[in-house]
């Protein structure tokens, strides 16, 4: 079974107004195997547009490899089963919602028994059934996201990439929309998407890609973050004698351990006859992401 994805060695160069070249991507080498969820982070600039436009098949790179489903991107048949939704996604505003979805169902050419039916499900995920029949002129930019991505998840892909699927969002709808992609990756769709938003990504990916100035500084699980990095907290209540451990409130006490130290200290909390009220990992993705960039800006890196 050939990976969902491949890039090795991607590279891309741009030229500015006065033919500067640039290089957006620095040789990114990367494989996404099926039924994986791969987040892909990086500050603003750092290349995650350029890599998606690629793999999408909407900008081509200066040399390397990209291959979607075992083919070349630059093939029709890569975009076989392959649903995409940029950043700023442009849809025909004379068109309505119901008009997007059925239209793209109908190019993937997937069997439905009532296209009206699938649609409105569809679209009801999203919270814009209500407005299936307007026309999309009519709307704010989160409901052109709605639409978008209801257009790509109708279409039963096997591969779903998404540029920042949750910008333009309120709250409620990131909520939903992580949801929805969430079941979609349990069903067994492989999923590659950027986001600025870390919480999002700890939420739905199995493994995250950190892009830096068009580079790839680390593809890690969270577990894996977490073993190499993360401290892990825990609360307990009552009176023990554990160095380091910090009074939160009369007898509340919160104390900062590592992997391999958490059993010893959990077995000396449950001799002491605590309550124990919360042990969680405190390192989140926001706190690696800085490390990577911060490390580099102060070594001097390019
Ligand atoms: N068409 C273009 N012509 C020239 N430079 C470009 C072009 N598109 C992108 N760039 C440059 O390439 C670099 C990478 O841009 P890209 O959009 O891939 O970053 P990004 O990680 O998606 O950023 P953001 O999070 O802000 O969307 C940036 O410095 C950007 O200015």
């Amino acid at each position: 079974m050939p990976d969902v994805i491949y890039l090795d060695d991607l590279r891309k160069t741009y030229r500015d107004s006065r033919l500067r070249r640039y290089e957006a991507l620095r040789g990114i080498s990367l494989r996404v195997e099926e039924g994986e969820a791969f987040g892909f982070v990086g500050p603003n600039g750092a290349g995650k547009s350029t890599t998606i436009k690629i793999l999408a098949g909407v900008t081509q790179a200066s040399s390397g490899t990209a291959r979607l489903l075992g083919q070349p991107v630059d093939r029709f048949q890569a975009r076989l089963g392959l649903a995409y939704v940029p950043e700023n996604p442009y849809l025909y505003d004379y068109l309505t919602p119901y008009e997007v979805v059925a239209m793209g169902v109908k190019l993937h050419k997937v069997q439905v028994p009532d296209m009206r039916r699938h649609c409105l499900e569809w679209l009801d995920r999203f919270r814009i059934a209500h407005v299936a029949d307007k026309r999309i002129r009519q709307f704010s930019k989160g409901m052109v996201q709605r639409t978008a991505l209801a257009h790509a998840l109708a279409c039963r892909p096997k591969l779903l990439i998404l540029d920042e699927p949750l910008s333009g969002l309120d709250p409620i709808g990131r909520r939903e929309t992580v949801d929805v992609l969430y079941e979609y990756h349990r069903g067994g769709g492989t999923l590659f998407f950027s986001s600025h938003v870390l919480h999002d990504v700890e939420r739905l990916a199995d493994r995250f890609g950190l892009i830096h100035k068009g580079l790839l500084k680390t593809v890690q699980t969270p577990g894996e973050l977490l073993n190499a990095h993360g401290t892990i907290s825990v609360l307990f209540q009552g009176e023990a004698q554990i160095p380091g451990a910090v009074r939160l409130d009369r007898d509340l006490w919160s104390v900062e351990t590592n992997q391999a130290e958490l059993w010893p200290l959990l077995e000396q909390l449950k001799t002491a006859q605590v309550v124990l009220k919360e042990v969680k990992p405190t390192m989140s993705l926001e706190k690696a992401f800085l490390s990577y960039t911060q490390d580099e800006a102060a070594h001097g890196a390019a």
